[in-house]
């Protein structure tokens, strides 16, 4: 039996092919037109929410690959006895760095020096360091721990992290639970979300977390947008009393128009925290070795949903 799987790329198409895999080329975002019958579909996160439900209208389909690692966008438009993989393992090291570069960029002030750069104007900044800083990290799995491991070489005054359930980790480290928030967060000069977002997260950043942050302290989003709500922080920004810096927004892409594009304090990248080239590389590999296991009847790897659902 030959192995039908939709791939987004003729480079990923070309990886794949070999004996009992037909790779067929169709993109979520770009090919408009139906997908064809198939039984896997290997994707990469819709750019628009519109664009979800294409992958309840693939005929045949038995397994969805991601390219990344967020998987709730795709859990309502599951077909019935469908399975679910990720790549996880592939981003978190990129996704990590990107969070050390917008802490790093917004305590030094970079936008506004870049600012003054395209302005011709020499003027320097005071700005605020990370060494001796308090960082909670909320959200403590794969990209959480990355983050931790990449704070520790600046030496902040401690890092807290935060996730569903107390515990102390194999290495010793002491992880908090959400109920210790409100009290943790008065310490806190830089909150790092890496939070997935599912029900218990939606909106966990919400007005009273926000106004338990101490004035200036800085939110960092590298999870998912849904889980900040969006109004309470830019009521925040625009009174100066908080500063953010933004990989993941809600709603997403940011509308023209939309406050957070303008509100002060707040540096924006546009959800690419995970694009390097290396991710690329690293999760097409993971994706032969999928579509080699699926071709072959073996487990695939990075099960999210491993039972059918019905
Ligand atoms: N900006 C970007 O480009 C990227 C964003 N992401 C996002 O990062 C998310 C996290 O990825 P991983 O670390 O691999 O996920 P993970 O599943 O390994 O870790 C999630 C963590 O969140 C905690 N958690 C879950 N629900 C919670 C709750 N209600 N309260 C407190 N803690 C809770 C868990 O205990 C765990 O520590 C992904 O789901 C994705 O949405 C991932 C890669 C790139
Ligand atoms: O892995 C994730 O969940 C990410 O957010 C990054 O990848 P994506 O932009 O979703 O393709």
């Amino acid at each position: 039996m030959v192995l039908r799987v939709l791939v987004p790329s003729a480079a990923l198409a070309h990886d794949i092919s070999g004996p009992g895999v037909q790779a067929i080329i169709w993109h979520i975002d770009t090919d408009t037109s139906p997908a064809p019958a198939a039984d896997v579909l290997v994707t990469e996160r819709p750019r628009f929410p519109a664009h979800r439900s294409r992958v309840s209208a693939i005929p045949g389909l038995r397994h969805v690959h991601l390219l990344s690692i967020g998987y709730e966008w795709v859990l309502e438009h599951l077909p019935a006895g469908t399975t679910l993989s990720n790549s996880r393992g592939a981003v978190e090291d990129a996704t990590a760095e990107h969070a050390l570069a917008l802490i790093l960029a917004s305590l030094r002030d970079l936008p506004v020096a870049a600012q003054q750069q395209h302005r011709h104007h020499w003027s320097p900044l005071w700005t605020s360091s990370l060494h001796g800083s308090v960082v909670m990290v909320l959200g403590y799995g794969g990209v959480g721990q990355e983050v931790a491991a990449r704070l520790e070489p600046f030496r902040p005054a401690a890092v807290l992290p935060v996730a569903s359930r107390q515990r102390t980790t194999a290495t010793g480290v002491q992880v908090h639970e959400t109920q210790e928030l409100p009290a943790l967060l008065p310490r806190a000069d830089v909150v790092v979300v890496t939070l997935p977002h599912q029900e218990s997260t939606e909106r966990l950043v919400d007005a009273a977390f926000l106004a338990a942050m101490g004035d200036g302290a800085l939110l960092v989003n590298i999870g998912r947008g849904a889980v900040v709500d969006t109004d309470a922080l830019v009521a925040e920004l625009q009174a100066g009393r908080l500063r953010a810096a933004l990989d993941v927004t809600d709603p997403e892409p940011l509308p023209a128009g939309h406050p957070l594009w303008d509100a002060p304090g707040c540096l924006l990248t546009p959800h690419m925290a995970g694009n390097t080239h290396e991710f690329l590389r690293r999760s097409a590999a993971l994706t032969v070795e999928q579509v080699r296991r699926l071709a072959s009847g073996r487990e695939p790897l990075h099960l999210v949903r491993s039972t059918p659902c019905s």
